[in-house]
């Protein structure tokens, strides 16, 4: 079991403030759901997170200890999806497993996963944007790392795959902290255990569709 708690993270580009009070906490089991309007900061968050951006201020523990986000990719304790492919264009699927995984039992939690499987002879470059990302998240999702933060796992995934990728993560949630964001919030909602939407720089809790209203993220004239 780990948890993480983030008391506070704050960010501005220039005089833009985007982050001005953002908290939540995560822990092994759970799936926390990142909500927002285009621009709010969810990836800033995330990136900031992981390490990748500067920060005004993150102040954030790991089961009690003070964390730098410096630490974060050194000591393996977070795996991170980006919003944009990441993976080398001319190596195979195949390829990428073996050089990510050592460990018999994580190359086959990729190689045997059945959207995986078909793709496994294909070079990164020749998969549809779909196929990809779907194949980002189960190879990150096979990693040892304890917490693992995914920035629009479901964008350009079909609706079958899609299906597929929350059922991986209730499986991995079982050894992991989640935390995503995605604007398929129905998705989303099917698949976190709690959410926070981010508005005006401020997170909040929030349980339902209707509260995504609320914050206005969801237009109240929708049925
Ligand atoms: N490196 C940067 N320099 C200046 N401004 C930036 C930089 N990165 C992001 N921003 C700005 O910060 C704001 C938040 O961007 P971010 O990508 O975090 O939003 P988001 O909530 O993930 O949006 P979306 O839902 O569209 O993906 C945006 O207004 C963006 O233009």
């Amino acid at each position: 079991m780990a948890l993480l708690q983030l008391y506070n993270a704050q960010k501005s580009f220039g005089k833009r403030e985007i982050l001005k009070r953002v908290s939540f906490s995560v822990e092994t089991g759970e799936v926390l759901g990142i909500f927002g309007r285009n621009g709010c900061g969810k990836s800033t968050l995330l990136k900031m997170l992981f390490g990748t951006m500067s920060s005004d201020l993150l102040d954030f523990e790991i089961d009690g200890k003070k964390v730098n986000a410096s630490q974060v990719i050194p000591k393996q304790l977070m795996g991170y999806v980006p919003q944009h492919p990441f993976l080398p264009k001319s190596l195979k699927v195949r390829d990428v497993i073996l050089t990510c995984y050592q460990d018999e039992k994580q190359q086959d939690t990729v190689f045997y996963n059945s959207g995986v499987a078909k793709l496994t002879h294909k070079r990164v470059g020749e998969l549809s944007l779909g196929e990809l990302k779907y194949f980002e998240v189960i190879l990150l999702g096979a990693s040892t790392h304890p917490f693992l933060l995914f920035d629009e796992p479901f964008s350009m995934v079909d609706p079958m795959m899609k299906e597929n990728m929350k059922t991986f993560f209730l499986e991995i949630k079982k050894e992991k902290g989640i935390m995503l964001t995605d604007h398929y919030y129905d998705d989303v909602l099917q698949t976190t255990s709690k959410n926070i939407v981010i508005k005006d720089g401020i997170s909040h809790h929030i349980r339902t569709e209707s509260d995504l209203k609320k914050f206005e993220y969801l237009s109240n004239s929708r049925c």
